[in-house]
C-alpha cells in the first residue's frame, strides 16, 4: 500500500489533526523542495554523513570517557547513593552537540538582547529545553479548526517569547563563532562549513545551527535513558548483555568498532526505540493524491500524522507490545541494518538524518556503562514510566545504584 505524500516544511504540529493513522505502511514518497535538498546536502556533508561523523569520532570517544569518569567519581564519593543518570548524560551530550555544531564547548555567551552574559545552563534551557516544551505546547484551536480565527493570546505570546529568546541566543553563538573565524581560527564545525558555503542568509545560518544543536542534544538522551532504565530494572537482560560484551571485547574497552558484532546490544537499542519511541508522532505529511489507506479513502489535501507510538504498541504488529523484550529482534526477523522497522527514525526521504550518530552514541554508551558497572534501579522507581506529554521524554529522571564490576 503506497501513497503519495509531501512533507510540509514546518516541524511543528499542524493546526488540524486530520487523521491519526496506525498503519505504518502508509509512509511513502515525499516532496523534496530545492531548499530542503540543499540543506540536506549541507547537513550530511558538514555534520551527519559518514565522513563528517568520522571527523567527530574523537569527540564522541571523549564524551564516553568523561561520562565514565564522572560515574566513577560519584561512586567513589558515595557508593551507596542513587545517582542521577540524566544529569551526567545530558551535560556530555550537550557538550558534544556544541562542539560539532559550533566548534567549541561554549561555557557562557553575552546576549545583546538580554544585555548580559548567560551561563551554559541558561543556554541549554533557552535553546533546547524551552523550545522542546514549546513544540508540544497544546493550542486548543488545534482541536477545533473551525474556531481557528479566535485569538489565543496567552499561547501566541508564550510561543513568540520562547522563539525570540532562542533566536537571540542562537544569533549570539553564531556571531561569536564568526568573529573567531575572522581572527584566523581553523574551520572545524558544522557552522564553519555553512559559513564557507556563502549561500545562506544570517537568519538561515542561525536556524540551521540551532536545529543541529537541539537535534544533537535531545532524542539520543531520551533513548539512552530509557535503555538504562530497562536494563537497571531487569538484571537478567543486563547480564545477557554483559556476557555478550565479554565474549566480543574480552579485556578491551568497548569502542564503536565493536558495535556491529554485538547483536544483543543492537536489539536492546531497537527494542527501546520501539517501546519508548522518542518522537511519538511524525511531522505531518500532506496527501497530494487521493488514495486508499487501511481501507479508508483519504482525499488529496488531508494532513496526515503518523502515530509512531500507536504503530509500535499495536497488538497486531507485536506480541505483548507492553513488554520490553530485546529478544523479539533476535528471532530471525530482524536485520541489524534495518532502521525502519519501528519507524522511530521516521521514513521516506525525510527520514532522520542523524540516525547513524544516535545509534553510535547510544549503543557505545550503553555498552560502556554495562561493561564497567552493574546497574540497579532506585527502589520504588521501577514503575515510573510516565512521559512528558506527547514526547517520549521520561517524566522522572532515572536514578541508579552503580557497582563497579572490577578490572576496568
Ligand atoms: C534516537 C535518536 C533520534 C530519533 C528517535 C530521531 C527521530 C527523528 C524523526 C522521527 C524525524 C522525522 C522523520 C520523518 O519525518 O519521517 C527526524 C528527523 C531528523 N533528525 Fe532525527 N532522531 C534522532 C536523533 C537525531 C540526531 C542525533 C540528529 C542530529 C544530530 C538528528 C537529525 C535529524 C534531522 C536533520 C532530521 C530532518 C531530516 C529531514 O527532514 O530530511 N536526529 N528524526
Amino acid at each position: 500500500m503506497v501513497a503519495k505524500f509531501s512533507s510540509i516544511s514546518t516541524r511543528k504540529l499542524p493546526k488540524a489533526l486530520s487523521v491519526i493513522c496506525r498503519d505504518k505502511t502508509m509512509v511513502a514518497t515525499s516532496d523534496y523542495g530545492d531548499f530542503h535538498k540543499m540543506v540536506k546536502r549541507f547537513v550530511m556533508a558538514g555534520l551527519l554523513g559518514s565522513s563528517a561523523q568520522r571527523q567527530f569520532r574523537d569527540t564522541r570517544n571523549k564524551m564516553m570517557d568523561n561520562m565514565l569518569r564522572t560515574f566513577r567519581a560519584l561512586v567513589t564519593v558515595d557508593p551507596d547513593a542513587p545517582h542521577n543518570f540524566r544529569e551526567v548524560f545530558r551535560d556530555e551530550l550537550f557538550r558534544l552537540s556544541l562542539i560539532q555544531s559550533l566548534g567549541e564547548d561554549v561555557s557562557s555567551i553575552y546576549v545583546e538582547e538580554f544585555q548580559r552574559e548567560i551561563s551554559k545552563d541558561e543556554i541549554y534551557q533557552i535553546i533546547v529545553a524551552d523550545m522542546t516544551m514549546c513544540v508540544i505546547e497544546v493550542d486548543w484551536r488545534d482541536f477545533f479548526p473551525y474556531l481557528g480565527w479566535v485569538p489565543n493570546k496567552s499561547f501566541d505570546a508564550r510561543v513568540a517569547t520562547t522563539e525570540s529568546r532562542r533566536t537571540a541566543v542562537a544569533r549570539a553563538l553564531v556571531n561569536q563563532r564568526k568573529e573567531r573565524i575572522a581572527h584566523g581560527e581553523a574551520r572545524v564545525s558544522y557552522l564553519d562549513f555553512l559559513i564557507a558555503e556563502k549561500s545562506l542568509t544570517d537568519e538561515e545560518l542561525t536556524m540551521l545551527v540551532w536545529e543541529a544543536i537541539v537535534e544533537g542534544a535531545d532524542t539520543t538522551l531520551v533513548t539512552t535513558e530509557w535503555a538504562m532504565y530497562e536494563l537497571a530494572k531487569t538484571p537478567k537482560k543486563q547480564d545477557r548483555l554483559y556476557q555478550e560484551i565479554q565474549e566480543v571485547c574480552g579485556e578491551d574497552t568497548v569502542t564503536e568498532d565493536h558495535l556491529p558484532r554485538l547483536p544483543y546490544l543492537n536489539a536492546v537499542f531497537h527494542e527501546t526505540l520501539r517501546r519508548h519511541s522518542p518522537v511519538a508522532l511524525l511531522p505531518p505529511r500532506l496527501v497530494h493524491e487521493t488514495t486508499t489507506l487501511a481501507g479508508y479513502e483519504v482525499p488529496a489535501g488531508t494532513e496526515v500524522i503518523i502515530n509512531v507510538h500507536g504503530c509500535n504498541m499495536s497488538k497486531e504488529e507485536w506480541d505483548e507490545p507492553e513488554e520490553w523484550r530485546p529478544e523479539r529482534f533476535l528471532d530471525g526477523r530482524f536485520d541489524a541494518a534495518d532502521m525502519y522497522k519501528t519507524i522511530a527514525f521516521g521514513a521516506g526521504r525525510r527520514v532522520c538524518a542523524g540516525s547513524a550518530q544516535a545509534t553510535a552514541i547510544s549503543c557505545a554508551a550503553i555498552a560502556r556503562f554495562v561493561q564497567e558497572f552493574v546497574w540497579r534501579i532506585k527502589e520504588g522507581d521501577e514503575d515510573k514510566v510516565d512521559t512528558v506529554q506527547l514526547m517520549g521524554y521520561k517524566l522522572h529522571p532515572l536514578y541508579v545504584y552503580l557497582s563497579p564490576r572490577g578490572g576496568k
